[in-house]
């Protein structure tokens, strides 16, 4: 177990994320897109085995943290709707405090960027957030791999965060092969409802046996959202969005919606299709990452 320090001087990794004069440090949780999403399979406790690439995206959410003394954890502004116990970066502090022994604890604040429900891993990206920042802030050092296998533990995406990297994605979300992606622009709509993950899953009218395939003979042209149609059934207004920017190119939903999205050929084409976005819907240019900015907040 990792030894009890609440000092988090000393450590390069966290030199580029400096602390307030009141000790807060600021840090990304980048969105992701799913770029396709197939459901394979099923396992005996109902979750599902899919097959994904899962790209990182600028939009982020920003986490506060502030190292305390004693080991209380506090979320110093709840998001509405969201318990504090319950919200996941309250989850994550704690889940990481209890495995390795921290007699620390930390304030959090968050400021939500990521559309919540909206498939783009807000909470599942928050969590992974404040187990990379803590696992530095803390001194608890566990390698990549453990902190992923904790980070599962929270949601099925959580580990693709901590993974740090584009990625072919399998089982429920914890097996990873990285995966290079082309520098891309996305127009991203957000049909402003909110998709329960769990009644997508759910629904007796889910596809699950789509033929596996290998990330070599990956053809993203011929792949789909296989949780798409169901999403579309329970909110029209998702089938609205889609049928809106189906105008500019192939557009499909990320993860289990609610946002759909469109890659387009440079900024200025992205910028364009959002300025055209009708005023019932919302609509945001986002760019491709490469690398989640806190990927070494973990050893491999
Ligand atoms: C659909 C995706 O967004 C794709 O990125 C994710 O797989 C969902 O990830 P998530 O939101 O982190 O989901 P979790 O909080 O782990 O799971 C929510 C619920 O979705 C269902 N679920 C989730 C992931 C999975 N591989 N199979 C499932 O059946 C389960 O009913 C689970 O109770
Ligand atoms: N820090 C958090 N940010 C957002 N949602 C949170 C957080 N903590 C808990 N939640 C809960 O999780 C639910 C799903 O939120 P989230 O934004 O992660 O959905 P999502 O983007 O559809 O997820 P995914 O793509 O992983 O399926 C929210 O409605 C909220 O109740």
């Amino acid at each position: 177990m990792a030894s009890v320090t609440h000092s988090d001087s000393g450590s390069s990794a966290l030199d580029r994320f400096p602390a307030t004069s009141e000790g807060w440090r600021s840090f990304p949780a980048p969105a992701k897109l799913n770029l396709f999403l197939h459901v394979i399979g099923r396992r005996a406790d109902g979750y599902h085995l899919l097959q994904s690439v899962f790209q990182l995206v600028d939009l982020q959410d920003t986490i506060e943290l502030r190292v305390r003394g004693d080991n209380q954890i506090e979320h110093y502004n709840p998001l509405p709707g969201v318990d504090p116990e319950d919200d996941l970066t309250v989850r994550a502090a704690r889940l990481l405090q209890s495995h390795a022994n921290i007699t620390a604890g930390v304030d959090i604040r968050v400021t939500k960027r990521i559309p919540m429900g909206g498939g783009m891993g807000g909470g599942s990206s928050d969590a992974a957030t404040v187990l990379l920042a803590l696992n530095q802030l803390w001194g608890v050092n566990l390698s990549r791999q453990a902190l992923m296998t904790l980070g599962l533990k929270l949601g099925a995406d959580v580990p693709f965060f901590i993974f740090g990297r584009n990625a072919f994605v399998e089982g429920v979300g914890e097996i990873m092969t990285a995966h290079d992606t082309p520098e891309t622009w996305f127009a991203v709509l957000h049909p402003q409802v909110h998709v329960s993950t769990p009644a997508i899953f759910k629904d007796e009218r889910l596809t699950r046996d789509t033929p596996s395939i290998t990330m070599r003979d990956l053809n993203v042209a011929a792949t789909r959202n296989d949780l798409q149609p169901v999403a579309l059934s329970q909110q029209p207004r998702i089938a609205e969005s889609l049928k809106w920017l189906s105008q500019f190119g192939p557009a499909r939903m990320t993860g289990s919606g609610s946002c759909v999205f469109t890659i387009c050929a440079s900024q200025s084409e992205a910028d364009r299709v959002v300025s055209l976005v009708p005023e019932e819907m919302t609509g945001f240019v986002a760019r491709s990452l490469q690398k989640h900015e806190l990927s070494e907040f973990a050893e491999q």
